[in-house]
Parts: C-alpha cells; structure tokens; sequence
C-alpha cells in the first residue's frame, strides 16, 4: 500500500453522519452504518498526492483515540448535526482539545450534517422563492443550528488556536452544512479540504519526517579500562 502523504481526520459526537458523509463521497451512495468503533480510514489520490482519511468513532469511549488519529493531521473536519445543538457545543467541548496534537498549520472545517431533515420555512420570504406550502414542510424539522453558530465556533477555535483571522481562511468559507443522504454539498465539502491541505502537505514532505528521539535506540557508551581518554 502507498505511503498516505498527507492526513484529514473526521471528528464529531456519535452519530452526526461522519461514516455517511464519507461513504457518500468514497462510494457515491448512503447506506445503512453501524456505529463506529475505534477508526478506520480511506485513501484518496488527490493530484500527486494520497491523503488518507480518517473515519474516528463519536462514542464517548472511544474519545481517548482521537488525539492519537488527529497526531499530524493537516486538516479536520468537525462535523455536528443541525438538528442539535448539543452535537455542535460537544465539538467544543469535548473535540477541540484532541486537535492539541494536530500540524500546527492545520485547516479546520466545520459540518452541519443532515440539512435533508429540516425544512426552509424558517427563512425569511424570498422573492425568487416560490413559497412552500405548510404540508411540504410537515414532515421536517425547523434546524437547530444555524450558520452562525457554526461560525462562531469557528472563530473561538481560532481563539483556542492563537491564530489571527487575517492569516487563516474565512469562517464562512470554512462552515459548511452537508446531507450524506442525498448528497448534499458532500464532493464540495472534501475537495475543498483536499485543495487546501496540498500546501501544507508540500511543506510537511520538504521538512521530512518530525525529528523525534527513539529513546529504545538508545545504547549507554561503554565504559573502557582507559576510560574517557582511551
Ligand atoms: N437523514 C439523514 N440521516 C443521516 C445522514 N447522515 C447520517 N445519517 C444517519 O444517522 C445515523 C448515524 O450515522 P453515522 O454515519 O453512522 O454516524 P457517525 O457520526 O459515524 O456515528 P459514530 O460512528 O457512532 O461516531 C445513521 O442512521 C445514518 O443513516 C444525513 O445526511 N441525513
Ligand atoms: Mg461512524
């Protein structure tokens, strides 16, 4: 198997789609998942490059993988669901801490995931709309998360991350909402990621492997009669 050159790691509670959305864009389908233990990854040919993508579970017992998965990742992808916001404020809370280990020039992307579930009447009136009938929106649910506090999120990982927003791509560029059901924005979630970790993927290969220590390589100098001056 080809060395990966580069790493985007999935994270995000149990449940909010993160095995989906990656099976709608590998596979160009939606299929029934079982929930995610430990993780698991998929390798994508993206120009010269193979970035391999990490599928990270959500369960809580799991959680203390993920900073290992995150070890080097040139991009994240912190996905909720929009029907709850608890999924959104966990990314805060129990996610952000896990990208400490993460290539400090790191992207960050944020899902909304499952948009297919919730209506648009919670919009305001659009003159190039047509409006929808109360009974076309029955069925779905008005969105509990919306843009703008996927954004401010955004901006206190900036925070979190000590990074100037002039320095770092737009939030709003950088917050996306997704359906792995119907397909929603899924190809143009990942190739966007893809497009923008080349760089740091460029840098990371011109500065080689980290420069780390194996301290199990190390042998004690031996000791001769003579000593120091032999
Ligand atoms: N309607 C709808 N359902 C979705 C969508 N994405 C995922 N689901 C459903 O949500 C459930 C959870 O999806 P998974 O992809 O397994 O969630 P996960 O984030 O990988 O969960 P863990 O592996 O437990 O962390 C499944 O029943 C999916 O079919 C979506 O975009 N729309
Ligand atoms: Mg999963």
């Amino acid at each position: 198997m080809k060395k990966p050159d580069g790493k985007v790691v999935l994270l995000g509670d149990m449940n909010v789609g993160k095995t989906s959305l990656l099976h709608r864009y590998m596979e160009k389908r939606f299929q029934e998942t079982v929930s995610t233990v430990g993780g698991a990854f998929y390798l994508k040919q993206w120009g010269p490059y193979n970035i391999s993508i990490w599928d990270t579970a959500g369960r809580e017992q799991f959680h203390g993988l993920g900073s290992m998965y995150c070890r080097g990742a040139a991009a994240v992808i912190l996905t909720y669901d929009v029907n709850s916001l608890q999924s959104l404020t966990e990314l805060e809370e129990r996610f952000l801490a896990l990208t400490d280990s993460a290539s400090a020039d790191c992207i960050f992307a944020i899902v909304g995931n499952k948009v297919d579930l919730t209506d648009d009447c919670a919009l305001p009136p659009d003159e190039n709309r047509p409006e929808k009938s109360v009974a076309s929106c029955s069925s779905k649910v008005r969105k509990q998360v919306c843009a703008e506090d996927a954004i401010a999120l955004y901006k206190k990982i900036l925070k979190y991350k000590m990074l100037d927003e002039k320095d770092v791509p737009a939030a709003e560029k950088m917050c996306f909402e997704t359906s792995a059901k119907t397909g929603y924005k899924v190809d143009y979630l990942f190739e966007t990621v893809f497009d923008m970790v080349v760089p740091i993927i460029v840098r990371q290969k011109a500065e080689g492997p980290p420069q780390t220590v194996d301290i199990t390589d190390y042998k004690p100098a031996k000791r001769t009669k003579s000593g120091c001056c032999a």
